[in-house]
């Protein structure tokens, strides 16, 4: 098993809610349990940064994964990085599908934004295939052929174009950590415990498989989130990564 490059524990639980208060309860509750937690589209769309700096600004906090998969023109995507650089999140990524012009320009503006606010550099992670489709979807989008063989022609462009690492579904994990070596982040979502439902992610393994194959980070949603008692479920998905 790689060692985390960045966390001690690979885990970061997904705060999918447009409820200020859910999502604040939910952080209250799974920090001390967690190694970061994720603010997505979902929450950053109803409470933009102001919302991000009530769940995940305090001193000392968890580390915050910025999920807003930017994907436009690079200028576009370079003010997005820089216009979210205050909030000084440990990780943000793109869509490796912007390109590699794209991805260029969110790592120097990140680095750049950085410099200028006296700040550590986000990680820049870029996402190659959503973890909720699967061959046949691929197709439908243009790109025939096996999924593995597109995301590690998108991880590839990724770390040329001098990102951290990249989102992959767990099945890909193991190929990637031998492409891309030791360092590179793979972060994981479409985990699930086996006591949890899929719902819409297709490719899909236990935590502990995923951090077997390779993955440095391991998103996981609903079913911490979703559970009776979240703070509990997400014990239970620690736990079982440390058997
Ligand atoms: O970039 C992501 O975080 C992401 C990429 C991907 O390919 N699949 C994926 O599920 N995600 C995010 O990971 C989280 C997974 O949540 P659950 O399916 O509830 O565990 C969601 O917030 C998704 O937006």
């Amino acid at each position: 098993m790689p060692t985390p490059p960045v966390f001690p524990n690979p885990v970061f639980v997904a705060l999918d809610t447009a409820d200020l208060e859910q999502a604040r309860a939910w952080a209250r509750a799974l920090a001390p349990v967690v190694g970061g937690v994720k603010l997505g589209l979902e929450f950053f769309a109803a409470h933009g940064a102001t919302g991000v700096r009530a769940v995940a600004g305090a001193e000392g906090g968890p580390p915050l994964f910025l999920d807003l998969k930017f994907h436009d023109i690079p200028n576009t995507v370079a003010g997005a990085v820089r216009a979210v650089a205050p909030l000084a999140p440990a990780i943000v990524n793109v869509h490796a599908a912007g390109g590699r012009a794209m991805m260029a320009a969110a790592r120097d503006a990140a680095t750049e934004a950085a410099d200028r606010l006296g700040v550590t550099p986000p990680k820049l992670i870029a996402v190659t295939v959503l973890t909720s489709l699967d061959a046949a979807d691929l197709t439908t989008t243009g790109v025939p052929g096996a999924v593995a063989d597109q995301v590690r022609r998108l991880a590839a462009l990724a770390v040329a174009a001098g990102l951290d690492g990249v989102v992959c579904s767990p099945h890909e994990a193991a190929v990637l950590r031998a492409d891309l070596g030791p360092d590179a982040l793979l972060v994981t979502p479409g985990v699930r415990p086996a006591w949890a439902a899929t719902g819409d992610q297709k490719r899909v393994t236990t935590p502990a498989e995923a951090l077997a194959a390779g993955a440095s980070h391991l998103v996981v949603g609903r079913p911490i989130t979703q559970a009776d008692d979240p703070a509990a479920a997400a014990r239970r998905v620690v736990a079982d990564l440390a058997t």
